[in-house]
């Protein structure tokens, strides 16, 4: 089973995820957690291009795209395959919602654009924990650090996502990440064990 954590920066995902972590041992099955931007070298390229603020935006897509192809084929499909419990801190709805921003200004319909490109290949994954905080939280806790940590930039990736949860329902789990931290993060291991209780 793959589960993600999705939301906009600074909306509590690494957290809850560092905290699920924590908690795995409790549970029966045996977890793999990961995470994208990932560790690889494919990861650091992407790392770079997230500190250049004028980076071009269809090369940065597929700068990510590579570090999630890669991501799929040696860490998330291998422990799919061993039967393990996959979350993952971020995954493809995070280049829809955030490279389905940057692309606003260049393509018509960005979102379908990024959607289509991972279609043929991806892996989608079975359930998706949304952290959701407004633009203005996300930007204030995430310290505007980065080109995509702005209220605007955070504002428009909000939208995507919100487009996402829209076209597939069923998949997302949303969860008030504008509550205290123990009350989100006791929200996100109750959804994991009600995910697993389901499986
Ligand atoms: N519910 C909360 N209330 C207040 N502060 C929070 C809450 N959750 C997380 N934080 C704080 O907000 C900051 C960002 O949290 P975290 O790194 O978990 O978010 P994130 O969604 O992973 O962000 P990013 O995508 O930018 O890495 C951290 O300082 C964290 O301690
Ligand atoms: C996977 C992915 C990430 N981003 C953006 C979102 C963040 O601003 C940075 C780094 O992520 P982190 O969770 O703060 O470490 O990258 C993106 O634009 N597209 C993606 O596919």
């Amino acid at each position: 089973m793959l589960i993600t954590l999705e939301g906009i920066d600074g909306s509590g995902k690494s957290s809850a995820w560092e905290f699920l972590q924590g908690h795995a041992a409790d549970l029966d099955p045996e977890f793999t957690f990961t995470r994208e931007p990932t560790e690889s070298w494919y990861g650091e390229a992407v790392r770079r291009s997230i500190q250049e603020d004028d980076a071009d935006s269809l090369a940065e897509l597929f700068l990510y795209t590579a570090d999630h192809a890669a991501h799929l084929a040696n860490t998330v499909q291998p422990a799919l395959d061993r039967g393990e419990v996959v979350i993952s801190d971020r995954y493809s709805d995070s280049r829809y919602a955030y490279q389905g921003a940057t692309l606003a200004d260049r393509l018509d319909d960005p979102l379908a654009f990024v959607r289509e490109i991972h279609e043929p290949w991806t892996r989608p994954p079975d359930a998706t924990i949304y952290l959701d905080v407004d633009a203005e939280t996300g930007a204030e806790r995430s310290g505007g650090t980065n080109k995509f940590e702005r209220i605007e930039q955070l504002r428009a990736v909000r939208e995507n996502y919100e487009r996402l949860i829209d076209d597939d329902p069923e998949r997302f789990v949303r969860i008030d990440a504008t509550r205290a931290a123990e009350a989100v993060r006791a929200d996100v291991l109750e959804a994991v064990e009600t995910l697993l209780d389901e499986q």
